[in-house]
């Protein structure tokens, strides 16, 4: 047996116990970029494709005829008028509908052994096994681990790691999904210590199976809008920015953001009580009117008049899955080619330079390949949520240019509901280019059948908070309805203005080509 240490440094979660479990049950070469790794892998859930099965070509011929009655605007005309607020139990069956539609069941491109962000040893040498067992230093906080190649025993952050992908951060209709949020809001808190770097206060959470969570506690009202005086770089973030952002990329059918819960925490008995970081917690007091405060070290917003404020103990928070140790699963940050300036008076380039997209689209990484259409992607979701805030975004290092982009950080989403920033569609407006199976979903998303408010409204009751209140007000809600018709009406827009070449091809990139070859083939 090996005894586990878990002291650490407060603010290196790197050196984390989660990190060396990975290391063992996940054969890794930590820098390596796309090098195959000793063993096998044991993965399961993710619907690729096989020529051969049948099940295949049903999904394919069942999303043919999805496809033309979407093309059709067939539903469109059902119920247009009917009032925007529906009751949730209506909403969560839209959302069922949705995620039974083919376009979010499309049989994938096949999953090779290389598209999995990180492997298992399946079979463990005798000689390895003492390696395989971990006892916790302090058995009181963190359970004995036993975990090997054998699926069924892994903690859900575990199958959230190993279910990472070159596609996706996790599979639709994920049957781990459940678990591991519900760990996320209900597992016991056993250690909480500052995220260095960035500019908010953030936590790092661990739990009693290893399991790690980053927490943004709540600064604002929900129904508060982001005063208009305030430039975008000095909004605060929002936790239920950070929990809508989560449950909008999945109706989207992306599926880039780490999972998030909403959870109340006591901020004594769960951060300030077992906390091994002194700077943090020599930052508590208690304000004039008995409520718990605390402020942490950060670059900015982390002082007495900055600090966040429970009633008295209790405080609002997002908890998201932590994603793999950048050991294990090395990250690149890009810079976003249509950044803002961050400063009051400079304007960037793509502000001024009308064929700015022109230039991107000859640049590395965006001249090949599907970032572009995966940037576009993103934008979309920052549009609809209305964050300005993606000054960068990140990539697993494995996959090199060939993959999804993350999308991390969603705090400064969602702050006003009342305007809508056009700039944030930019991207699109300028190089005008779309996947079709992003189209397409989001004309399915504008239908009122599966009313982008509704099955969003649904999406968030299932959250924990939404017991507190509910995690978008209305008016956010019904401005996602808003956004999404600006969307289509852009896309509209430039397949007119592409008509004269090549186009709505021009526009259109047609991520669903290979799927028609199938439906040939299965006649
Ligand atoms: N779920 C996650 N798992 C692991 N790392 C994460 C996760 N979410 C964010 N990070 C990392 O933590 C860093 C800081 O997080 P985030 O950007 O949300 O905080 P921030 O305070 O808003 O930072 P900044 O001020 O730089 O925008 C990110 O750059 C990202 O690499
Ligand atoms: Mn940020």
């Amino acid at each position: 047996l090996v005894s586990l240490s878990i002291h650490h440094q407060p603010c290196d979660p790197s050196r984390w116990p989660q990190t060396h479990i990975l290391r063992e049950l996940a054969h890794t070469n930590s820098t390596s970029a796309g090098t195959s790794g000793p063993t096998y892998i044991t993965h399961g859930g993710d619907s690729s494709l096989k020529d051969d099965s049948k099940e295949a070509k049903d999904s394919v011929r069942a999303l043919s005829d999805a496809l033309s009655s979407v093309k059709r605007g067939k539903n469109a005309s059902v119920n247009t008028t009917a009032d925007h607020t529906e009751s949730v139990e209506s909403g969560l069956s839209k959302l069922e509908a949705l995620f039974d539609h083919p376009l979010y069941n499309m049989p994938g491109p096949p999953v090779h052994e290389d598209d999995w962000l990180l492997r298992v040893k399946s079979k463990v040498k005798a000689s390895e096994k003492s390696s395989q067992m971990w006892v916790s230093a302090s058995r009181e906080a963190y359970e004995d681990a036993h975990w090997n190649g054998n699926v069924d025993r892994h903690p859900p952050w575990l199958r959230f790691h190993l279910g990472i992908s070159r596609r996706q951060l996790y599979p639709h209709r994920d049957p781990n999904m459940e678990l591991l949020t519900q760990q996320l809001a209900t597992h016991r808190i056993v250690s909480a210590v500052q995220k260095p770097g960035g500019t908010q206060l953030k936590l790092v959470m661990s739990f009693p199976n290893y399991g790690q969570a980053m927490f943004k506690p709540m600064k604002q009202e929900r129904d508060e809008e982001t005063n208009y005086n305030l430039y975008y770089f000095s909004d605060f973030e929002r936790h239920n920015a950070e929990i809508a952002a989560f449950h909008l990329d999945r109706i989207l059918g992306y599926r880039r953001v780490p999972p998030v819960v909403g959870r109340l925490v006591d901020v004594v008995k769960e951060i300030k009580d077992i906390t091994t970081d002194h700077k943090l917690a020599r930052t508590f007091f208690t304000s004039p009117v008995g409520n718990v405060c605390f402020y942490g070290q950060c670059s900015y917003y982390c002082s007495t008049e900055h600090a966040v404020c429970a009633r008295p103990t209790n405080l609002e928070a997002s908890l998201a899955v932590m994603l793999p140790d950048l050991s294990l699963a090395a990250r690149r940050s890009w810079r976003s080619p249509w950044r803002r300036s961050y400063s009051r008076s400079k304007l960037a380039n793509w502000e001024s330079q009308p064929s700015y997209c022109s230039t991107v689209k000859k640049t590395v990484p965006y001249n090949e390949g599907t970032t572009l259409v995966d940037f576009i992607d993103m934008v979309i979701l920052d549009f609809l949520m209305s964050n300005m805030d993606r000054h960068h975004y990140e990539t697993f290092e494995k996959f090199g240019n060939h993959t999804f982009l993350l999308h991390l950080d969603n705090g400064r989403a969602f702050g006003r509901h009342s305007k809508d920033e056009p700039s944030i569609l930019a991207p699109l407006e300028q190089c005008c280019r779309i996947r079709r199976s992003t189209w397409l979903r989001l004309r399915l998303l504008s239908l009122p059948q599966y009313r982008l408010s509704d099955v969003m409204r649904a999406s968030l009751s299932q959250d924990p908070l939404h017991s507190v209140a509910p995690l978008l007000s209305e008016p956010h809600l019904a401005a996602l309805n808003r956004r999404l018709e600006t969307v289509l009406e852009t896309v509209s827009r430039c397949q007119e203005r592409h008509s004269g070449d090549r186009g709505a091809d021009e526009v259109i990139y047609d991520d669903t080509a290979y799927l028609k070859d199938l439906v040939i083939s299965a006649g």
